[in-house]
């Protein structure tokens, strides 16, 4: 089990033997800088968990190149100062960096502080390769690997502040979680989370949708409609699948950000938005801003924080984690005691799950619904194509199932062999995208937590 690793650039030779003589910094595995090389170069490459850093010239190319590098949110920092005000240290503060301490230093403070990030990181190396149904639970996500324990410290100091914030990641990782995660550790936590998926706005009712509508402000306005940013005011809007949404509305939200004036379908007064925006995408966001699908002014707007959020495969020992707290979750809901054979979980363990913790779950849902009692492999109904024909002719019907369960079947397998694409997958199953989208959110909020 490797432990948790610090980085130290400190120039004063005073406050770098204070600092070493301390059990809070000696229980890392230490990297001491060069000091005549970049210190921000040198942390990146040695991916340490903490980082001590003396700010003692305005002029330190680093500590400017740290706010937008992905470092920030990687590590914990306590940067230390003789007090002179310095605005990228305070950008970057306000940005959630860690702890600024100013000369004289408070040793025991620092001690102290040191060691309580020592216990929150030595949690998660140890449970890094947890075999266990117990995982760590951050908000709403659960996970006990190093990437899932890097993303709770991130969305911690995003929560922090008020930016809006851009989460990218493939289809299941997880992002709405993430997104109701950081409204719930904010100051708006008292507030709604209203959550809003752009792809599956209709062209028509996108205005009525996001701004609200006035009654009679078109054919069928029998009454006054909230949009979305009316219903999260106060607390924060999701904008699931944002890329989606039509081209020329992305000008009509980028002006509500940039405003925060709106004006509701047929109304006179425009109305002042009080939301925290957070958005998400699983596409690759370059491609999307080159092809002229999503606006990249708006990319700069939502985007004040970027997260990017890691795939299952590489959450090592996640997958068998989650795996058994799915099922948990369900024995506990049925009065059942189903459990995996070793081969079972050997076989989640080593498939790369491309649709992410979605597909984990819904394996895990089918296979609890196909098994008596043991969930052995052949239950564990994956994408893997090669396994295909065997799935196949093991996965029969068995008698006496429920028809809603059988009809949940199909819509996840169908949705996983078009690769999560709803449109194919509403348009193979002969139901509309709209029916499509209410039966795939009833099976997320009814199955499991
Ligand atoms: N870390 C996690 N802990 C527990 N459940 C999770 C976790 N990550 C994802 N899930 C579950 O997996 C499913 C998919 O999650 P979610 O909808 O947040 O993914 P997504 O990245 O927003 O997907 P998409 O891009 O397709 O909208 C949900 O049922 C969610 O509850």
């Amino acid at each position: 089990m490797s432990s948790p690793k610090l980085f130290m650039h400190v120039q004063d030779p005073l406050l770098a033997s204070n600092l070493l003589s301390l059990n809070g910094v000696r229980q890392y595995e230490l990297n001491i800088s060069h000091q005549d090389e970049n210190w921000l170069d040198q942390l990146s490459v040695a991916q340490c968990d903490v980082a001590l850093i003396e700010v003692n010239s305005l002029h330190d190319v680093a500590l400017k190149e740290l706010i937008s590098s992905p470092v920030l949110y990687k590590t914990e920092f306590l940067f230390f100062s003789k007090g002179e005000p310095d605005p990228i240290l305070d950008h970057l503060m306000h940005k959630g960096a860690g702890f600024h301490y100013r000369a004289p230093y408070n040793l025991k403070l620092i001690e102290s502080s040191l060691k309580e990030v020592f216990s929150e990181l030595s949690r998660s190396h140890e449970n890094a390769n947890t075999q266990t149904s117990y995982l760590d639970q951050f908000g709403l996500l659960v996970g006990s690997s190093t990437a899932m324990h890097s993303l709770y410290r991130t969305i911690r100091k995003v929560a922090a502040t008020k930016a809006n914030a851009f989460i990218m990641g493939e289809s299941g990782t997880g992002k709405e979680l993430i997104a109701n995660t950081l409204h719930v550790f904010s100051q708006r936590a008292e507030g709604p989370f209203v959550a809003i998926n752009c792809g599956a706005l209709s062209p028509e009712l996108i205005d009525s949708e996001l701004f609200g509508h006035v009654k009679g402000a078109f054919t069928g306005a029998h009454k006054d409609h909230q949009g979305v940013f009316e219903q999260a005011e106060g607390g924060t809007l999701f904008l699931d699948e944002v890329t989606e949404m039509p081209y020329e509305q992305q000008v009509k939200l980028l002006r509500v950000l940039e405003s925060g004036e709106y004006k509701p379908v047929g109304a006179q007064q425009v109305k002042m938005a009080n939301v925290r925006i957070i958005a998400a995408t699983n596409r690759t966001l370059s491609d999307a801003i080159r092809d002229e699908v999503f606006r990249e002014d708006l990319y700069f707007r939502l985007a004040q924080f970027p997260i990017m959020v890691p795939k299952l495969k590489d959450r090592e020992g996640d997958a068998c984690g989650l795996a058994q707290h799915f099922l948990s979750y369900r024995n506990a809901k049925d009065g059942q005691h189903k459990q995996f054979s070793a081969q079972s979980l050997e076989k989640i363990n080593h498939y790369t799950w491309p649709g992410n913790v979605r597909e984990l779950k819904h394996a895990i849902e089918r296979a609890y619904i196909l098994a008596d009692h043991i969930i052995h492999p052949e239950h564990l109904i994956t994408n893997d194509l090669s396994e295909q024909t065997e799935i196949d002719k093991t996965a029969g019907i068995p008698t006496g199932m429920r028809l809603d369960d059988i009809e949940k079947i199909a819509i996840l397998k169908t949705l996983k062999n078009n690769d999560g694409n709803k449109t194919d997958t509403a348009h193979q199953l002969g139901i509309s995208i709209k029916t499509l989208y209410n039966k795939l959110d009833k099976y997320e909020h009814t199955d499991f937590l």
